[in-house]
């Protein structure tokens, strides 16, 4: 027996194919024998002679490529290499059936694996497990930007938005200085990159001052300017009474928003906007995020070359890149802070790096985004409804695994988290495995938060209706995810240390598929 139903499985979750005889080849164990089961959600195997057997149990969301090699023309042994998502990769041999008739149950698993290309839908849509808390009623926009003492006298929620016909990438809600007209907004949107005009972000509640984030001004190789977009700036500034100056943060290395302005792209100029200062993070774009991820991969999975350790983790320069993100934030989070000056953050399209410094600088400003569900509520605003585009930087259940739109942008989010709860082991309500957790289901297509590009899109798809929230999952089961050391100081602002000798290697996400180094201890994977 295959042993298949000594798991239960998830309510909508139906065994597709069982495939006996199928060898595992652990990386760390050799060959395994057993049976290989997947389902419409995940892929199961059974080792059947060992015990404790080794398990493997994955979201068929995970795996990222299946490479078959062999099986035309060797004697009947095919081998299947399956790359994840989440650092590792699987490798299994399986015998050809010898009625060609039969379809391999590695045919069925990635005809599951990648349902977008296969005119499947995402199990997600399937999946009708009722938690005890709805997850989709964290998140309310009006209720958070009332929790920040928005609207005041000096910031309006506007509806200019309201039917995405403004921007369809950014939020129905939008909060922007009273002095500003609708009108006026449509012209700066015309200026700013795919109409991702400069919009409020977090109000300092005692100093006033801003973060607003936005995309790259269309001024272009002939320095073209736009004076809707000028007076917001200046508007931005005059709402905050203790400063006479803005920063414009511009994530990006001075060099890429040059070369931007050949495709019309570029910067703000400081004869333009007198009263900003311009300044570079000197944060790279996607392709050199997913190049340097995958140059992490190859030197952690499957094994580690003790003697080159150190110098092959810097050629990855994964660090180096989480360095200058953390950097990017603390300084403005210090400039809004200390300085009491409103800053705007904007890279090239507003939707990657942008999104990486707002909700890094929010963390350390206000202490609410560290509890659990102020958490959700800043990836839920920062991300889910500003427009980070999820389902082309994962690429849920597509096949496409060459796509030079994916990225890991949000895993360095993340990153950036556990680095700071490092730094700050009582700051923040929530633990490490609410992290792993969050990236697990970043690729599972279990659930609804992560699905699509935008706001627009969530709702023309009824997720909230159709699809259930991750946080139902987290919130029905807190105990598991909660700090227990946490303390909550209200008003407490993290300034982490970003030097790369008090970073760390994420060990517990990038090497927990290697085997603890003891051969005693049986190898569990978790999943
Ligand atoms: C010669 C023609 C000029 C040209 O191609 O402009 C295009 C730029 C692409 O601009 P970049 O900023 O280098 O790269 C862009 C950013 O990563 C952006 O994320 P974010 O939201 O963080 O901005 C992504 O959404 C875009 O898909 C990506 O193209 O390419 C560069 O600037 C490469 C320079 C090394």
């Amino acid at each position: 027996d295959s042993g298949k139903d000594d798991v239960e499985l998830l309510p909508k979750e139906v065994v597709q194919d069982v495939g006996k005889d199928v060898t595992y080849i652990c990386p760390f164990l050799g060959a395994l024998r057993g049976t290989l089961t997947v389902t419409n959600y995940r892929l199961l195997f059974r080792g059947i002679n060992r015990e404790p057997g080794v398990v493997l149990d994955l979201p068929l969301g995970v795996i990222s490529r299946v490479d078959k090699i062999g099986g035309a023309s060797s004697r009947g042994d095919v081998s299947y290499h399956l790359f994840c998502k989440d650092m590792r990769n699987l490798r299994f041999v399986h015998k050809q059936p010898d009625d060609s008739l039969k379809k391999s149950v590695f045919e069925v698993l990635t005809k599951f694996a990648f349902p977008v290309s296969n005119n499947l839908s995402l199990f997600a849509f399937e999946y009708n497990q009722v938690f005890p808390e709805n997850g989709w009623k964290v998140y309310d926009p009006l209720a958070e930007y009332r929790r920040q003492g928005l609207p005041n006298e000096s910031w309006r929620i506007s509806k200019v938005n309201d039917h995405y016909e403004l921007c369809d990438s950014y939020p129905a809600a939008l909060v922007v200085p009273v002095t500003i007209t609708d009108d006026e907004l449509r012209r700066v949107a015309a200026f700013r990159a795919k109409g991702r005009i400069p919009v409020l972000s977090w109000l300092h509640p005692e100093s006033q001052a801003a973060v607003v984030r936005c995309s790259q001004p269309m001024s272009g190789v002939s320095g073209k300017r736009c004076k809707e977009d000028e007076k917001l700036l200046q508007a931005i500034m005059d709402a905050n009474a203790q400063s006479h100056k803005i920063f414009i943060f511009d994530a990006r290395p001075s060099v890429n928003a040059a070369a931007n302005k050949m495709k019309g792209g570029g910067c703000e100029s400081e004869d333009a906007y007198q009263n900003a200062e311009l300044v570079f993070l000197d944060i790279h774009n996607i392709h050199v995020m997913r190049e340097s991820l995958r140059k992490l991969k190859e030197v952690v999975y499957p094994n580690i070359e003790e003697s080159h350790w150190l110098s092959n983790l810097e050629s990855t320069h994964w660090l180096e890149h989480i360095k200058l993100i953390l950097a990017g934030a603390l300084r403005i989070a210090d400039k809004v802070e200390s300085g009491k000056t409103s800053v705007v953050v904007h890279c090239s399209d507003g939707w990657d790096r942008t999104a990486q410094l707002t909700s890094l600088s929010l963390i350390m400003l206000d202490s609410h985004y560290r509890t659990v569900t102020g958490f959700q509520k800043l990836i839920e605003k920062e991300w889910i409804s500003f427009g980070h585009r999820f389902q082309q930087r994962v690429g849920h259940g597509d096949q496409n695994h060459t796509d030079a739109d994916r990225s890991p942008i949000f895993l360095q989010f993340i990153d950036c988290v556990w680095q700071m709860t490092q730094q700050f082991p009582a700051a923040f309500e929530f633990n490490e495995y609410f992290l792993i957790t969050l990236l697990d289901q970043l690729y599972s297509c279990l659930f609804g938060t992560f699905l699509c590009n935008s706001e627009q899109q969530r709702v023309k798809e009824e997720l909230v209706k159709r699809t259930v929230s991750v946080w139902s999952l987290v919130n029905s089961q807190l105990e598991e995810f909660v700090n227990p050391l946490y303390v909550h100081y209200p008003a407490h602002v993290l300034l982490p240390s970003v030097s790369i000798r008090h970073l760390q290697l994420w060990v517990s996400y990038y090497i927990r598929w290697n085997p603890r180094m003891r051969p005693q201890e049986p190898v569990h994977q978790r999943y």
